[in-house]
């Protein structure tokens, strides 16, 4: 691992592919054009008003919501950046309802590439973090012209995960799946600059992430989780747990990452045909993978998030993820709720 001192994202991944051989050229390349594109979407999310960028586009996406400008600008410069690189054989996105093919005019690669390109988007008019959110899978063999079922892959033949935070400086958080390493955008050189590897959540914690207001529509075992949290020292946890909710989950994770805590978004029975809010594809499988490589855990409440077996490209997930001896208390809890 070459020291941290100004080591740029290029040459972090040149040094990890020729070091350690668990990367080739073309996933080098992927990973440096969508680090690119995320530059490109923190300048675009850096001008705010005076970049004409905030407010709804007006139009909606395949998940019923409202587009925000930002989430269309973020989506066509993904597009944009990565059609023709020859690193990819499609790439699949929140705001697209089918996955984009690689124009018949460019050349095709081994990956699949499939991102949430401005999450957060709540936040974005009020000029809190927001971020983008990416996952890189294989191509299946011998599939020419991949369609969503090329997709639908368990998050453990992820190649690569990421993720970039556009706050008061812009990071980005990346596993090639051997450890979690951080790069701060140098807005001056216009590079991203290694400032952290081998990240690690610590075990135990006493911060939570949950979006409170909807306690009414949880299913028992989560309200006894929380109750126990909240009922701090006096309580069966015997002592106090502190509360932050961001409502970007690249903000609330990235803290997870930098601090610990636990990000719960749980199933609720508002609407039961959904099994929760976010989605598995390129939300809840790369920040699980993330997680993991950094000691964390991920869970649904019930099974590893990594292990499920996808059957839709835009398909939602409980989420429990962070401190691995709080994911698996309440994890614990759900089971036994199911067992009892
Ligand atoms: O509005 P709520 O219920 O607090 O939900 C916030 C969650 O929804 C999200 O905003 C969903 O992501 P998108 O903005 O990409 O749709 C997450 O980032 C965040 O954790």
């Amino acid at each position: 691992m070459p020291s941290t001192s100004r080591v740029s994202l290029t040459r972090f991944l040149i040094e990890e592919q020729r070091d350690k051989g668990h990367i080739n050229g073309d996933l080098r390349l992927l990973i440096e054009v969508v680090a690119r594109a995320c530059k490109r979407i923190s300048i675009a999310v850096g001008k705010g008003a005076l970049g004409g960028v905030l407010g709804s586009a007006g139009t909606e996406n395949v998940q019923g919501e409202t587009q925000k400008k930002l989430d269309v600008v973020s989506n066509e410069i993904l597009l944009e950046a990565n059609e023709w690189g020859g690193h990819l054989a499609a790439l699949a996105s929140e705001e697209m309802d089918d996955p984009h093919p690689i124009p018949h005019r460019y050349p095709k690669g081994e990956y699949l590439l499939v991102f949430d390109p401005l999450d957060g988007s709540s936040n974005i008019d009020v000029n809190i973090s927001v971020g983008t959110i990416f996952s890189v899978l294989r191509c299946p063999d011998g599939v020419s012209e991949p369609d969503e079922k090329a997709f639908l892959q368990p998050g453990t033949q992820q190649v690569a995960a990421g993720y970039a935070v556009y706050g008061s400086s812009t990071v980005l958080v990346l596993t090639l799946g051997d450890g979690v390493h951080t790069f701060t955008l140098d807005r001056e050189q216009g590079s991203f600059i290694l400032t952290g590897s081998n990240l690690q959540i610590p075990a135990d914690t006493g911060e939570f992430a949950i979006n409170m207001s909807n306690i009414r529509h949880w299913e028992p075992p989560m309200r006894r989780y929380i109750d126990e949290l909240l009922a701090g020292k006096t309580g069966p946890r015997g002592r106090d747990f502190n509360m932050r909710w961001v409502a970007s989950m690249v903000a609330d994770v990235h803290r997870i990452l930098t601090r610990g805590g636990i990000f719960i978004y749980p199933r609720d029975l508002k609407d039961p045909s959904k099994p929760g809010k976010l989605r598995l594809m390129y939300e809840a499988n790369p920040m699980a993978m993330i997680v993991e490589q950094a000691g964390g855990a991920a869970t649904t409440g019930r099974e590893r998030i990594l292990d499920i077996r996808p059957d839709k490209l835009h398909q939602r997930v409980p989420v429990f993820l962070g401190s691995r001896n709080e994911v698996k208390q309440v994890t614990a809890y759900h089971r036994e709720a199911d067992t009892a």
